[in-house]
């Protein structure tokens, strides 16, 4: 196929509740939406980054840079564009910068999609026709909030339930979310590095609460450390942001600093890179599960497509939309099939169509690429 359009919308999408980690607190979403035509055909796809570094290195600024400056105009010049795979020798001509490149990637593969006629889920090789999802919970700024909070998500039937925690605010919540729903709820922290191995004997206390795992401890960029950790933990570590690639993922199983993979399909660099981490895995032994980004409609229903493959055996954290927004982008918008579980749209591409009306409502700012060049 040949793309003849590229289209960058920036969007501005207020957060129902400000959603706190320990890096700090977010009350909008700020992202780009990537819409690539072809021959009368759309596809979506959605930036992950925040609007500044604090998750990693990207941020809507650089995602923007990359797209405009770098991705796009390399696109629109392509002779031969069968198959999304045919990115990769632009994405390999760039470093890092993979949520950028995933945005794009997203669009293109929802575009290959709908010109098969096949759904996202079926051409990753998904076999799930509905997915058990999670979700997660910000820093509260109480223990009593945070109970309250983790008791109404219990009640609407969520499958896991991630907490966030940072150094004073750790142990005494976990046992107290224990202490008040008991020993059997799917439960994890999530430390966002938060931790260092200073940290040893505190983290060792979350041991005795049973919780599924700990995500990513220690330092964002950091794998070896987290192999002397899980030696002294009987908890399982999660990694998060220290997974780029299927390469960082086989590094850091091959020496123990893992034993669960957190996939979010922006920071792995798209649906490509998103697979083969979940292909490894599998020959591993390692379960995945589908991280958030606070997407919007579109991203979510990347994330329910890719979910739809067979070792995505944890739980993700992909709520419905009513989650974080009053209105989303999509049509319709994601929801709950029944309580904690979602179907796996069927239909061709992501399966979910765009709600203009909203859509146009949160656009700040959109810049449009068309392709000059005659084949
Ligand atoms: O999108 C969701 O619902 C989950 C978002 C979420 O938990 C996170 C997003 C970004 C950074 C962190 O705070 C956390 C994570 O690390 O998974
Ligand atoms: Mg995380």
């Amino acid at each position: 196929m040949i793309i003849e359009e590229i289209k960058l919308d920036r969007l501005h999408m207020p957060l129902k509740h400000p959603f706190e980690t320990s890096f700090g607190k977010l009350m909008t979403k700020d992202f780009i939406v990537v819409s690539a035509t072809s021959e009368g055909s759309t596809g979506y796809g959605e930036s992950t980054a925040f609007p500044l570094p604090f998750y990693n290195e990207e941020s809507t600024e650089t995602v923007l840079y990359i797209l405009k400056e770098l991705i796009i105009p390399q696109v629109l010049n392509l002779d031969k564009l069968d198959h999304p795979q045919d990115l990769d020798p632009i994405f390999q001509s760039i470093k890092g910068h993979r949520m950028a490149k995933a945005a794009l990637e997203g669009a293109i593969w929802d575009l290959y999609c709908k010109k098969k006629g096949v759904s996202l889920s079926k051409a990753l090789g998904g076999t799930n026709t509905e997915i058990d999802v999670g979700v997660s919970i910000g820093i509260e700024p109480t223990i009593g909030e945070l109970l309250d909070r983790v008791g109404g998500c219990i009640d609407q039937g969520y499958k896991k339930i991630k907490v966030k925690i940072k150094p004073g605010f750790d142990v005494k919540p976990m046992e107290a979310i224990r202490e008040r729903f008991g020993m059997d709820v799917p439960l994890m922290a999530d430390a966002n590095s938060a931790y260092t191995l200073q940290d040893i004997d505190l983290l060792k206390q979350l041991d005795p609460l049973n919780l599924m795992m700990i995500e990513q401890p220690l330092a964002y960029d950091d794998i070896i450390d987290h192999v002397t950790l899980q030696k002294e933990l009987s908890t399982p570590i999660c990694l998060d942001e220290s997974i780029h690639s299927v390469e960082d993922a086989r590094k850091a199983v091959e020496i123990g600093a893992t034993k669960i993979i957190n996939i979010k399909v922006g920071r792995v660099g798209g649906l490509t890179e998103a697979k083969k981490i979940h292909d490894y895995c599998q020959e591993q032994g390692i379960p995945v599960w589908c991280g958030g980004m606070l997407e919007s409609g579109i991203g979510r229903a990347h994330n329910i497509a890719i979910t739809s493959l067979s070792n995505f055996t944890i739980p993700g954290d992909t709520s419905p939309s009513d989650r974080y927004w009053d209105r989303d982008i999509t049509d319709p918008e994601v929801e709950f099939y029944k309580p904690g579980v979602i179907k796996v749209p069927e239909g061709p591409g992501i399966g979910y169509g765009i709600n203009e009306e909203a859509f146009i409502e949160y656009v700040v700012h959109t810049d449009t690429f068309s392709r000059t060049k005659t084949v």
